[in-house]
């Protein structure tokens, strides 16, 4: 079972600027957690911590604790941490090299160079992320040359080709036609269980059909964070129930 994240009375600055109070929150094991909120609320910026992205900002500074599992993010190694934190962004950014390539990136990074396990995760990978009938018969072309559906479902693929324990993911449909949206959505109910996902999303209808929790966010605040369906059916802050009727945001 992959492993969980969690964030202790985690507080950050882009300079004097507060963007993050005191955030304390779980992304449970194998569950999907939504972040939601309106722009500008601190959504990225929180996914961001995860895999320590924030630490390449100017300026910015963190304080509180951030954990995988057991284990405080700080202490890690950024590229292992970020081996088992993947990411997947807005704009798939399939690199400029095969699809092939693309999904054994990481893989070779590592210096794992052997060809049957190389195909053999290439072809797993790519047929988790329902592209393999797709692709199959053209591994060695550009990813660049894939339409964006296929690009950001290749960028989930070359995500979990390094089998992580955590997959952020930041409005990852948000440029993506509805069918694209739809199969990226089917993919992330798949990859949980097997994975931890977090995602960031405007869409509201997107987290009552993918997340099982939803952390409701509002100018830096966490103002609620519970189970899905009780925070969209019930919502016990007036601030939460006021942004998901369209009141605010
Ligand atoms: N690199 C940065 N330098 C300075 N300020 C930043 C930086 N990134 C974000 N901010 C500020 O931090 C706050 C939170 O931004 P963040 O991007 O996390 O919000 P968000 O909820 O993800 O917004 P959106 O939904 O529009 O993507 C905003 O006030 C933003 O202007």
């Amino acid at each position: 079972m992959a492993l969980g994240m969690s964030v202790e009375n985690l507080n950050l600055w882009y300079g004097d600027h507060q963007a993050l109070h005191d955030i304390t929150l779980g992304a449970p094991e194998g569950k999907v957690t939504a972040l939601i909120g309106p722009s500008g609320c601190g959504k990225s910026t929180l996914l961001r911590c995860l895999n320590r992205m924030n630490d390449r900002v100017q300026g910015c500074r963190v304080e509180g604790r951030i954990l995988l599992g057991e284990e405080d993010v700080t202490d890690c190694d950024v590229y292992s941490l970020r081996r088992r934190v993947g990411m997947v962004f807005q704009r798939p950014n399939p690199f400029p090299l095969s699809i092939y390539d693309n999904v054994t990136y990481g893989m070779r990074r590592q210096g794992r160079n052997k060809r049957s396990e190389l195909d053999e995760v290439v072809e797993r990978t790519l047929t988790e992320v329902g592209l393999w009938d797709e692709v199959r018969d053209k591994l060695s072309e550009s990813g660049l040359a894939l339409s964006g559906g296929q690009a950001q479902r290749l960028c989930i693929a070359r995500a979990m080709a390094m089998d992580p324990d955590v997959i952020l993911m930041d409005e990852p449909t948000s440029a993506l036609d509805p069918i694209s949206t739809g199969m990226v959505e089917e993919l992330v109910t798949k990859i949980s269980g097997t994975h931890t996902v977090v995602i960031v999303t405007h869409n509201m209808q997107q987290a009552t059909r993918v997340s099982d929790m939803t952390a409701f966010f509002y100018l830096g605040e966490l103002v609620e964070y519970a189970p899905t369906a009780q925070l969209f059916s019930a919502p016990r802050e007036k601030r939460t129930e006021d942004y998901l009727t369209g009141r605010f945001g």
